[in-house]
């Protein structure tokens, strides 16, 4: 395959800005990647103490203001990529996680 091919491109000039903007986007995701991986580490370590200190996993109140940030940041799609996160650190909603 070609590197017109692999990107869509028509030509090879447009080919070579596509190849070097999906390394730019590659490395920018490993980094989403590891940025996400220690908001869940961070996210686990508040849980775990107030689990520890008896009160529940879950304080609804703050992910209010964590789907506010996101949306008020991005727009809608930022509600529901807010919501992927704290799925991601709480584990899914369910009623005996409150
Ligand atoms: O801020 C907290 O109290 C957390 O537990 C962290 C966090 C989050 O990942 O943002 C996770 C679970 C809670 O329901 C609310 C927010």
């Amino acid at each position: 395959m070609t590197a017109i091919d692999v990107t869509g491109a028509r030509t090879t000039e447009a080919a070579d800005v596509i190849t070097g903007a999906r390394e730019r986007i590659d490395a920018l995701d490993d980094r989403i990647i590891g940025l996400i991986q220690e908001r869940v580490a961070v996210s686990a370590v508040i849980q775990e103490a107030r689990i520890a200190s008896g009160g529940r996993r879950v304080n609804l109140s703050r992910e209010m203001d964590v789907l506010g940030h996101y949306r008020e940041a991005l727009g809608k799609p930022g509600t529901a990529l807010a919501m992927t996160l704290l799925e991601l650190c709480r584990g899914k909603m369910s009623t005996t996680r409150l």
